[in-house]
């Protein structure tokens, strides 16, 4: 019998993790042993190309799908391998999910549904914490707004806001700012650097770079296998890379312009010297 609590400290844990999908004949292996694990207060992205297995990694990590094998812990609970209703339980008690187009319900306002995840998590009433969680990103007294009444940044961050409530430890995002504008998307990185410092495990699932960047560690997924630990020494590598080569191109742009300026002065200097050696009046000297 496997073990149902977790074989280390790590918040967040997931033990070679695969994912078959059938797509007609074929078969596809969307994760193929999968293994990650994060500490409290960390943050990690994700990585990789389009089709690359974030998404369902997320979602085994977040207990809204089943692993066809591995295991997930969360806060030294295993999620996997248990009935639904089990995952749904640990899931709103210990994790904050944030899919890529929002998590907003539609009719009820950004009040009522950080209320109802606290519920949902078998948290008591705190008259205060609607004005809390929204101060915390930035949206004071909208409380009673529905989300058909916010704009697009301030409904990224009123999902945030819901994803919250249950102040899990762990919160797991896929794409949050892929449809923000880089100006919002800022917003949302501090908010999320804010609560990894805050104890928080969080795990985001992105292209952006900007995402990758804030991050503590990147993992970056190739065909639904890890291919690198840490792609932000890739990036930093290929940036010096970049870096000495048009330092490079520089140098022998800068090079040629000096050559064809020596020529140049040469060819006027061989010129002078004929003109001087000719009259003005065309006759030779
Ligand atoms: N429900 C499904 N049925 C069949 N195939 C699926 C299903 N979900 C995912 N896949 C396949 O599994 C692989 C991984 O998909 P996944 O959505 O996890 O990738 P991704 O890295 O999140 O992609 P993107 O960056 O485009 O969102 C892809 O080949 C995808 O087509």
């Amino acid at each position: 019998m496997a073990a149902v609590t977790a074989p280390s400290a790590a918040v967040l844990r997931a033990q070679r993790l695969y994912r078959f999908f059938h797509a007609g004949d074929e078969e596809v292996v969307a994760l193929c042993g999968v293994s990650v694990q994060l500490a409290a207060g960390e943050w990690v992205a994700v990585t990789g190309p389009s089709g690359s297995g974030k998404s369902t990694l997320l979602q085994c990590l977040a207990g809204l799908d089943e692993p066809d094998g591995g295991d997930v812990w969360v806060a030294g609970q295993r999620i996997t391998r248990r009935p639904d209703t089990d995952r749904a339980r640990l899931r709103a008690k210990y994790i904050g999910v944030l899919h890529q187009s929002g998590n907003l319900l539609e009719h009820l306002t950004i009040g009522q549904q950080i209320r109802f995840a606290r519920r949902l998590a078998g948290q008591r009433h705190d008259a205060g914490v609607v004005d809390r969680l929204l101060g915390a990103v930035g949206l004071d007294g909208r409380g009673r707004a529905l989300p058909g009444q916010l704009s697009g940044g301030e409904a990224a961050r009123a999902s945030l806001a819901v994803a919250l409530a249950n102040d899990p430890p762990v919160l797991i995002a896929d794409e949050p700012t892929g449809e923000l504008d880089a100006f919002t998307e800022r917003a949302v990185l501090s908010l999320l650097a804010a609560r990894a410092v805050a104890g928080t495990a969080v795990l985001v699932a992105s292209h952006s770079r900007a995402v990758t960047r804030a991050a503590h560690r990147v993992v970056e997924l190739h065909d639904g296998r890890v291919h690198q630990a840490d792609t932000r020494t890739a990036d930093r590598t290929a940036d010096r890379t970049a870096d000495r080569t048009a330092d490079r191109a520089a140098d022998r742009a800068a090079d040629r312009a000096a050559d064809r300026a020596a020529d140049r002065a040469a060819d006027r200097a061989e010129d002078g010297g004929t003109d001087r050696g000719t009259d003005r009046t065309g006759h030779d000297g």
